[in-house]
């Protein structure tokens, strides 16, 4: 029976490339409502771990749950979790950010105003850039269409990698204040930094060594 108070639970979860393993029988659970960060040098398998909750990458061996359901019921899970990326957003590229938002709206049934668009848009200073094609943004400006788009419809769990690189104080400092309030909400953040000191505010650290997932003791530690 499913732990519905849990956000995630990956029992036994192996992965490799090859002859290459990346994640070796990992344990994992997330409560609903905490904000978790994943730490690790590069290469360690943050980015493959993620994209294996999520659905994104097969899983070798081992089971994942999501908000109490296999991620086996792949429209549960996409109903309920959003995933903010450093570098991949191909579907993204051919449209708009408000071609982008309208799809949010639309598959999700939402019934957000355009002033809560363009109250976000200018929160996050892309006001200008919200009719230009995603693929011609900037890095960090596709990530703040990114997390516009997840802010719109407030997923249960958001998984973001690399939430901090590429942003400059300011948007940081939003970054922060939002996952704060989704907390207040009772939904669960989950995402991975190099940069430990803008992950100061979170419930849980854990980082990933040696094809294992550990609660780390603080965020330098
Ligand atoms: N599709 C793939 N095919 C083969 N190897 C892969 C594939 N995807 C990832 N890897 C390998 O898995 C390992 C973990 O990669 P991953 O991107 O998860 O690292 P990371 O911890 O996110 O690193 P970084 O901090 O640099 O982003 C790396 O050795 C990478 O080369």
């Amino acid at each position: 029976m499913a732990n519905v108070e849990l956000a995630v639970d990956v029992r036994g979860l192996s992965k490799s490339f090859g002859e290459k393993t990346v994640l070796k029988d990992i344990n994992f659970t997330l409560e609903k409502g905490t904000t978790a960060v994943i730490r690790g040098s590069n290469g360690i398998g943050k980015t493959v771990f993620l994209s294996c909750l999520l659905g994104y990458q097969s899983v070798e061996q081992g089971e994942v749950m999501v908000l109490g359901k296999s991620i086996k019921d792949r429209v549960f899970l996409r109903k309920n979790t959003g995933f903010i990326s450093s570098d991949r957003h191909e579907f993204m590229d051919i449209l708009t950010p408000n071609e982008y938002f309208r799809f949010i709206i639309d598959i999700y049934q939402l019934s957000v105003p355009q002033a809560r668009i363009t109250e976000l848009a200018e929160q996050l200073l892309v006001t200008h850039e919200l009719n230009h094609l995603i693929k011609e943004l900037s890095f960090g400006t596709k990530k703040k269409i990114q997390l516009i788009g997840c802010l719109l419809y407030q997923p249960a769990l958001l998984v973001c990698d690399e939430i901090f690189e590429g942003l400059d104080a300011e948007t940081v400092k939003y970054v922060q204040k939002s996952f704060q309030q989704r907390k207040d909400l009772g939904l669960t953040t989950l995402f991975t930094t190099h940069i430990m000191h803008h992950a100061d505010f979170v419930d849980e650290i854990f980082s990933l060594e040696n094809g294992e997932i550990i609660p780390a003791v603080s965020i330098t530690a």
